[in-house]
């Protein structure tokens, strides 16, 4: 099954950049940036960076400052890019849509430069990727919620204009960060309409910790696609209402089944919350989240998944079908990403 899951021709829908970069290249980055003083308790910290250790769900956004410290001009960010589309390509991923929240540091990169990086490193695929790989990547905008109001609108204003200027590499939004924190329902979430009017999809991260209201508001927006989906069910921290209006829409989720563990909101594989969604056949998305953070990669998300609920390799076929039907791609290029999955599916007989 390892490496029936690692050969599929797999679709990455949920992965943040700095939390997909390898512990390698953050390393290489910070020691030769002159412009970062050296000190041991961030060497330290960088080791941790990949530990793959389950820790709380804050702890896990205190990793994502390491990763931030060190991709602090448009050359790093270009660099860490390049190095998440290889690693990905690696695994054999043929589709990638990367979300990433767009920073300014001052005095060395503006949220448009940081931006700009990201795109140009995806424009110049054909010159790195090598021969014998294929990757479609795409680029969905982060708005963080902790960071409130100011930032949100500026994230999504700069959004708007970068699907204006690139329009088949700049597809759309996610809405990610510390679950605690930020008035999403009031504040946050009416910016994104701004967003879907200017043709950019929706991505939410929706309730990886209980709050009914939110999740109620964030449910009812209709999203294209909602990550986690944690404590909606009843059993898991949601609630009756929450879980019927959720099988209601049915908004494809993208699921991450060792991020959850890894941060603890879910107590075990066999206990994630994808038990109560693969029996009613709910679309949803097998995903990574952050990939360096929690030690994982997609191949080894499908092999978990398939071991716990003991799947067939059809069923692990059919994931990738559904994550390119729900993916933000062109129909072209769904088209395209289907005949390489058909492909594949010929050559291990399964069609
Ligand atoms: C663990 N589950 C999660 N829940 C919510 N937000 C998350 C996340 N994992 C990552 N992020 C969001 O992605 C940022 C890092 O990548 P970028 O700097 O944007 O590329 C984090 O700062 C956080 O806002
Ligand atoms: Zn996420």
């Amino acid at each position: 099954m390892e490496s029936f899951c690692s050969h599929l021709p797999k679709v990455e829908l949920h992965a943040h950049l700095n939390g997909s970069l390898s512990q390698k290249v953050l390393y290489e980055l910070y020691m030769s940036d002159p412009n970062i003083t050296k000190s041991d308790d961030i060497i330290k910290l960088i080791s941790s960076f990949h530990s793959g250790e389950e820790r709380t769900l804050e702890d896990c956004f205190k990793a994502f400052d390491i990763a931030h410290a060190v991709t602090v001009t448009p050359n790093a960010v270009k660099k860490v890019t390049k190095d998440v589309i290889c690693e990905f390509a690696a695994d054999n991923v043929m589709y990638l849509e990367i979300r990433t929240t767009p920073r300014a540091v001052p005095g060395a990169m503006t949220k448009t430069q940081y931006i700009q990086a990201v795109i140009d490193t995806i424009q110049e695929i054909p010159t790195f990727i090598g021969p014998d790989k294929f990757i479609v990547v795409k680029l969905l905008l982060s708005v963080n919620r902790r960071e409130g109001l100011t930032e949100a609108e500026e994230n999504i204003k700069a959004a708007i204009a970068a699907h204006v200027a690139y329009p088949e590499v700049v597809v759309g939004v996610d809405l990610s960060g510390n679950p605690s924190c930020g008035n999403v329902t009031d504040e946050i979430l009416p910016l994104f309409t701004n967003a879907r009017v200017s043709g950019l999809k929706i991505a939410l991260h929706c309730a990886e910790i209980p709050n009914e209201d939110e999740v109620e508001a964030i449910l009812k927006f209709k999203a294209d696609r909602l990550g986690h989906g944690t404590c909606i069910h009843p059993n898991y921290g949601g609630t009756d209402k929450l879980w019927s209006l959720f099988l209601q829409y049915r908004t494809p989720l993208e699921v991450c089944l060792t991020s959850n563990l890894k941060c603890q909101t879910v107590e075990s594989y066999e206990k994630h919350h994808i038990q109560k969604l693969l029996p009613i056949q709910y679309p949803i998305v097998i995903s990574t989240d952050d990939k360096a953070v929690f030690s994982t990669t997609l191949s080894e998300e499908f092999r978990v998944v398939a071991e716990t609920f003991s799947l067939s390799k059809m069923e692990l076929c059919n994931f990738t079908q559904k994550a390119i039907e729900v993916s933000f791609a062109s129909s072209d290029e769904k088209k395209l990403l289907l005949d390489k999955l058909s492909d594949f599916k010929r050559q291990q007989g399964l069609l």
